[in-house]
């Protein structure tokens, strides 16, 4: 593998609790190549999100992360950046879109103001400038630039969610963690929002860390693949080879638990 763009080391995180500890995340390691997809699965409650939001540096307390974890981007640890590095290496070098990430979308703030106020924090940019990143970055994800004007209910949950992944793409993150990005979404919409994201992947070149339930989706949508149980990294590999000759007992009982593939893979 050519050197990694994301680079977990021992990442071990608790929720510490007024009695004992819970360890959600117990010494998972992996790496995610530049322009790769990387997808974390396993059951509800295995520490998926738990490890998204300490990637992005969006956990809070009670969450802890154990002196012991790294996360490198490009070698730096993430877990070292102070509040200035932060803010500049969120939306920049990492952005997140969650399951509920179309509801993040300020109410009463046209979709422009939104655009200008992530570019604004980030980049020394001109109203101008700003409408011209705005109305490129609609058009990567389909919606019509004479719409920036409008506000979020005046577009259906699917064009939302594209709107927060253009908002996303604005700054050109190396990196973007997606937790259940199209989960609250009907399955065609969810499709196309996927096969979206797979040909701007190609073109602009970011990797993507990809956390979903459905394991159809998963396959479909990685390079490879990690499974995830009770806070462990249990299996990881390549989506063909995790899919077809899992080698982890685990491994092979999510795949006895769901209907076989249909609709091919997404590329
Ligand atoms: N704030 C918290 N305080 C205490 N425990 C928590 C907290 N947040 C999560 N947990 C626990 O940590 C474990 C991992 O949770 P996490 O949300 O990372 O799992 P997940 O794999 O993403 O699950 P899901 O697929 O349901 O989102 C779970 O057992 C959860 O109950």
């Amino acid at each position: 593998m050519t050197a990694p763009l994301l680079s977990v080391k021992n990442l071990t995180i608790d929720y510490i609790g007024e009695t004992n500890d819970f360890r959600a995340v117990d010494n998972v390691s992996f790496d995610v190549a530049p322009g790769e997809v990387f997808g974390l699965a396993g059951e509800s409650g295995c520490g998926k999100s738990t490890i998204a939001f300490a990637i992005s540096r969006l956990h809070k307390p009670p969450a802890l992360i154990r002196k012991e974890s790294a996360i490198l981007l490009d070698g730096r640890d993430v877990l070292d950046l102070d509040q200035k590095d932060l803010a500049d290496f969120r939306w920049r070098e990492v952005a997140m879109v969650f399951q509920s990430a179309m509801n993040s979308l300020n109410p009463v703030l046209r979709i422009e103001q939104q655009f200008y106020d992530v570019l604004k924090t980030h980049k020394r940019i001109t109203r101008a400038q700003a409408r011209d990143r705005t109305a490129e970055m609609l058009k990567l994800v389909d919606i019509s630039p004479d719409r920036m004007r409008d506000y979020p209910h005046q577009f259906s949950g699917g064009m939302r969610q594209r709107i927060v992944i253009a908002i996303c793409l604005a700054l050109d993150p190396r990196l973007i963690v997606m937790d259940e990005p199209t989960t609250a979404l009907d399955v065609v919409v969810q499709r196309e929002i996927l096969q979206r994201i797979n040909e701007l992947r190609r073109k602009l070149g970011f990797a993507v860390l990809f956390i979903t339930h459905d394991l159809g989706l998963m396959v479909q949508f990685c390079d490879r693949i990690g499974i995830m149980l009770g806070g462990k990294l249990v299996e990881q590999g390549t989506a063909d080879a995790i899919y077809r000759t899992p080698e982890h007992d685990y491994t092979k009982k999510l795949w006895a638990s769901f209907p076989s593939l249909h609709g091919g893979v997404l590329r």
